[in-house]
């Protein structure tokens, strides 16, 4: 049965990072199909909604208030709003891009997007987009635990301004990235020529090719141990020599992965979920993984962030040998060893 929900993407990234811009890169695509765009500013002066290169019906405008914090309500309103337009027939498109404010926390959208009844029927979750600038992106995640959210919330980061930012530079930042999230990392000239890299980058979708969910769980293979799953947190085992000491936000950020061999118990493993999210939810910022439950040919795919837990998806097809679950928590004000041994209570189950 094909899915009937409209994906919605998340646009996400520090203020003046350059979401409007690849945003208009993208609308402008020829690849690019019919997409509604809903705008959040924050304040009066937001401008955004001017500069998107659509027709003024194909933009909603969430403004005066960010919708992380105080227009969840209204975005409630928004999407719904724009599918009956679309079933009368004043509007067309096949997919939602939802840009947030420069300052907005990821998690509290996400969480109204996958748990809010009337939306979750209407709309599937495509994707986190998180845009770091190359330039300024160290410093404003030295500065914002919001920029450090927004990086860890991310299916897909993509670095912006890396035409005018140093080779050095894109590397540094990348590799401290590349500690905070396992996401894949693409430049903004890759997503402004193939805008389909931004659309479905999270692998909890049943048709999901196993290529994407390994990538999506563990996009780094560290082939100089031959382990596929060496870089499975997305932490390097040490601070590589070119990363800079990490900021006091990103010091917040622990995060920890257990490979378990055997299959596990599907009942046990949603019990140990539920703990989890119920004791520690305010300080998991994600928990992610690949499952292969008992009797169950095909592995089944996961992610939560905070309190939400997202429904598990089981995969319709799964090739190769490697039959082993996988599973990363990244959380704040935790250490990897309370984590680790929280993931550890799954070999028991
Ligand atoms: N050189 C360069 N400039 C960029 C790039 N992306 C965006 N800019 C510039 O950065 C500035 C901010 O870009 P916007 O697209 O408005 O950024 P935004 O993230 O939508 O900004 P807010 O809505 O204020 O958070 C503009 O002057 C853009 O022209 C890029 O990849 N390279």
């Amino acid at each position: 049965m094909s899915e009937p929900r409209v994906p919605v993407t998340l646009l996400t990234g520090f203020l003046g990072v350059g979401k409007t811009t690849l945003l208009n890169n993208v609308l402008t695509h020829p690849d690019t199909g019919r997409v509604a765009v809903v705008v959040n500013e924050f304040g009066d002066a937001g401008l955004d909604h001017e500069i998107i290169e659509v027709t003024p019906e194909d933009i909603t405008l969430l403004s005066s208030g960010c919708i992380c914090c105080s227009l969840r309500g209204d975005l409630v309103e928004a999407i719904p709003n724009l599918l009956t337009r679309r079933e009368r027939g004043e509007l067309e498109f096949d997919r939602i891009v939802i840009e947030t404010t420069g300052l907005a926390d990821p998690s509290p959208i996400q969480r109204t997007l996958i748990m809010e009844p009337s939306l979750a029927k209407l709309i599937k979750l495509d994707g986190i987009v998180t845009l770091v600038d190359a330039v300024n992106g160290a410093k404003t995640l030295d500065a914002h635990f919001e920029a450090v959210s927004q990086a860890t919330m991310a299916d897909l980061i993509v670095l912006t301004k890396t035409d005018i930012a140093e080779t050095a530079q894109i590397q540094h930042l990348r590799a401290r990235l590349e500690r905070l999230n396992a996401a894949r990392i693409i430049e903004v000239d890759e997503a402004v020529a193939q805008p389909a890299l931004l659309w479905a980058c999270s692998a909890i979708k049943q048709d999901a090719p196993q290529a994407d969910v390994l990538t999506w769980l563990t996009p780094k293979p560290d082939t100089a141990k031959g382990d596929p799953f060496a870089n499975l947190s997305g932490f390097a085992p040490s601070a590589p020599a070119n990363v800079a000491v990490l900021s006091v936000h990103e010091g917040r950020i622990e995060s920890a992965s257990l490979v378990v061999d055997k299959p596990l118990d599907r009942q046990r493993l949603g019990i140990w979920l539920s703990d989890l999210i119920m004791g520690q939810g305010e300080n998991i910022l994600r928990v992610k993984g690949i499952l292969f439950f008992k009797g169950e040919d095909t592995p089944t795919v996961f992610h939560c962030v905070q309190h939400t837990i997202e429904p598990p998806v089981q995969l319709k097809t799964w090739y190769g040998g490697d039959r082993r679950s996988k599973i990363v928590i990244i959380a704040r004000d935790m250490s990897s060893s309370r984590l680790q041994s929280l993931l550890s209570a799954i070999e028991t189950t």
